[in-house]
């Protein structure tokens, strides 16, 4: 649901109309980002940098055809980025605007679907965190002058136990298990050094389940949350990376998560077909997926 409303925002992508299956192709990438690097047909490697070359070949189709024959209104992102390109002070290149639109792809791709799915796991399991969340929705619905009006900023703003469901789920889920910095002089850390020019791991997992920063930090509490910073990233809350590269969706996946929960805990109630165990490696994981069925709550 969500690839495709981000794939439509983005480059107007429909499956029905297009010759690759996007989503294939990205699912192929992902499997293999973190792969032995042995590339020969069949390794997840090799599918990896066989799903990327599909997509940014697609991009860059795309990119010819939209440039010999415009859109005359601008319909998505990708056209925001055709008009940056004809500028003559811009430093976009096509080359990083094609990866700039494939950066965009993938990073809608799973992270907010996997914490939505993430989050209901956590619901279903701890009926007191789904009961205060939907008094807080119910609460928001029962002030409205229309109750089927749209969320507003203002509700939004109001949801905080919404905001600590989503950072506990989060911490949880890590769902980036690891971000990348270069050392770009000497760093002197206790006793080591780690030389200027080398790649440094930073394991978001090892932060959120030290059980020094989170007591019994496989529990899921978002009440732990309580009265603290629910937005920025700290040492011990990565979830969105930090620091001069941090998430730039971060405020956009937050929104999506609380309108989704607003809307699922208003309208709905679900019980658990099959799947549902966890497997942490270390990003949660479902090895055998994770089926509900919905019901509609008020008929
Ligand atoms: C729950 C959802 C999400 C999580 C957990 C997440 C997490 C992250 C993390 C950990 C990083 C690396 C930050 C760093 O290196 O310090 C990152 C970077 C990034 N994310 Fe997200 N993300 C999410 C959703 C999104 C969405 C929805 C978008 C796009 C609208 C997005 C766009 C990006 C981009 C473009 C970067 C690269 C930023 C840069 O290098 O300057 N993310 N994200």
């Amino acid at each position: 649901m969500i690839f495709e409303l981000m794939g439509k925002k983005l480059i107007s992508y429909d499956l029905e109309k297009s010759s690759e299956n996007l989503r294939e192709n990205f699912e192929a990438f992902i499997q293999g980002l973190i792969s032995f690097p042995l590339n020969i047909p069949g390794t997840a490697y090799y599918k990896c940098l066989q799903g990327r070359k599909k997509v940014m070949r697609m991009l860059k189709n795309m990119l010819e055809a939209r440039r010999a024959k415009p859109n005359k209104i601008k319909i998505d992102f990708f056209d925001y980025v055709l008009e940056e390109l004809k500028q003559n002070d811009t430093v976009l290149t096509e080359e990083i605007s094609l990866d700039l639109m494939f950066a965009l792809l993938f990073a809608n791709f799973e992270t907010t679907s996997q914490a939505i799915t993430i989050a209901i796991k956590f619901l279903t399991d701890n009926p007191r965190a789904l009961k205060e969340l939907t008094e807080e929705h119910e609460k928001i619905i029962r002030k409205r002058e229309h109750p089927e009006a749209g969320v507003t900023w203002k509700e939004y703003k109001s949801m905080t136990f919404t905001f600590q469901l989503i950072n506990e789920t989060l911490r949880l889920a890590n769902i980036v298990p690891g971000v990348f910095r270069k050392a770009v002089t000497d760093i002197k850390y206790k006793d080591y050094t780690i030389p200027s020019g080398w790649v440094i791991m930073v394991c978001p997992p090892a932060v959120h389940l030290d059980p020094v920063n989170y007591k019994d930090p496989l529990n899921f509490d978002p009440w732990r949350w309580e009265g603290m910073d629910l937005k920025n990233a700290s040492k011990t809350f990565m979830a969105f990376g930090g620091g001069l590269r941090f998430c730039v969706g971060a405020d956009f996946a937050r929104l999506q998560m609380a309108i989704f929960l607003h809307c699922l805990v208003t309208k709905y109630k679900w019980q658990t077909i099959k799947g549902g165990d966890i497997v942490r490696t270390p990003g949660l994981q479902f090895p055998n997926g994770f089926h509900v069925q919905f019901f509609e709550k008020h008929k």
